[in-house]
């Protein structure tokens, strides 16, 4: 901790198509965790939300099977826990009702959620109210896509910014702080997101894992082991 003051209880949450799973999306939370650390956060815990089958984007394998792939990626750590709940509603949630969803549940102490009870293990002191905080873990693409006409809403970007806050990662062909000064209602609200560069940048992403399985390409260690035997073994991204 950098500093006397209490630290600010943080749990990070991605949402994305994680079609597959690969090393940087670990990473990525690794990066937010020690920046966030350094500036007066504990961080309690991460959560993956895969999106549901009916975001419908080109080559998305299904849900159960991308839950599988995720939990096979988290084996290896002791902080970041699966959330399938976006998965298992009656259609695509906006990710601003998946923050809400999920920082209710995790600040409710009874939660009976997997994922919410691992994080909940990691408090010495469960004292009422909870006080956890939520941040949207991202890329910076996924901050540019706000920009793309009627994908988002400009109340839902508002409310992600203004009531949880963006932890964005740098990403090759990316600039989130020109992005930012470009938008006057980012620029407003730039106290609420973090920039976190890589400074070991790599341009591992699910569509060049795609690419290369279907080409018969080597991705061995751009992905974990375990995620690429049950690839392999159930026949994914062949064509
Ligand atoms: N190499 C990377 N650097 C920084 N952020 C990344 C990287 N890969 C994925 N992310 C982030 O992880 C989150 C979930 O990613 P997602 O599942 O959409 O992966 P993706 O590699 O961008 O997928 P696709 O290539 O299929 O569009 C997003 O916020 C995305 O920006
Ligand atoms: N309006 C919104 O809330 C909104 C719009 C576009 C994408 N998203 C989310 O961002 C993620 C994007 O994932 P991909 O990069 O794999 O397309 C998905 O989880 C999706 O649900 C949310």
């Amino acid at each position: 901790m950098s500093s006397c003051l209490k630290p600010t209880r943080t749990v990070l949450l991605a949402v994305g198509s994680f079609n597959p799973p690969t090393n940087m999306h670990m990473r990525i939370f690794e990066l937010a965790k020690d920046f966030l650390q350094k500036n007066d956060h504990e961080v309690l815990g991460g959560i993956i939300s895969p999106v549901h089958d009916q975001y419908a984007k080109k080559g998305l394998v299904s849900a159960s099977q991308r839950c599988s792939m995720v939990k096979l990626a988290i084996e290896t750590s002791n902080w970041i826990n699966i959330s399938e709940w976006e998965t298992q509603q009656e259609g695509w949630s906006r990710t601003a009702e998946t923050l809400r969803f999920h920082k209710t549940a995790l600040n409710d102490i009874h939660s009976e959620y997997e994922w919410a009870k691992q994080i909940h293990a990691k408090m010495p002191d469960k004292e009422s109210p909870l006080n956890i905080n939520l941040k949207l873990l991202c890329g910076a693409d996924l901050i540019e896509s706000f920009a793309v006409p009627g994908l988002w809403k400009d109340e839902d970007i508002q409310d992600i910014v203004c009531n949880y806050g963006l932890v964005v990662i740098s990403r090759s062909g990316s600039n989130p702080q020109l992005f930012i000064y470009e938008s006057d209602l980012l620029t407003r609200l730039q106290r609420n997101i973090s920039i976190v560069p890589e400074w070991i940048p790599n341009e591992i992403s699910s569509t060049k894992i795609r690419r290369a399985l279907r080409r018969e390409e080597s991705v061995r260690y751009l992905i974990s082991d375990s995620v690429l035997n049950y690839i392999q073994s159930n026949h994914l991204y062949t064509n």
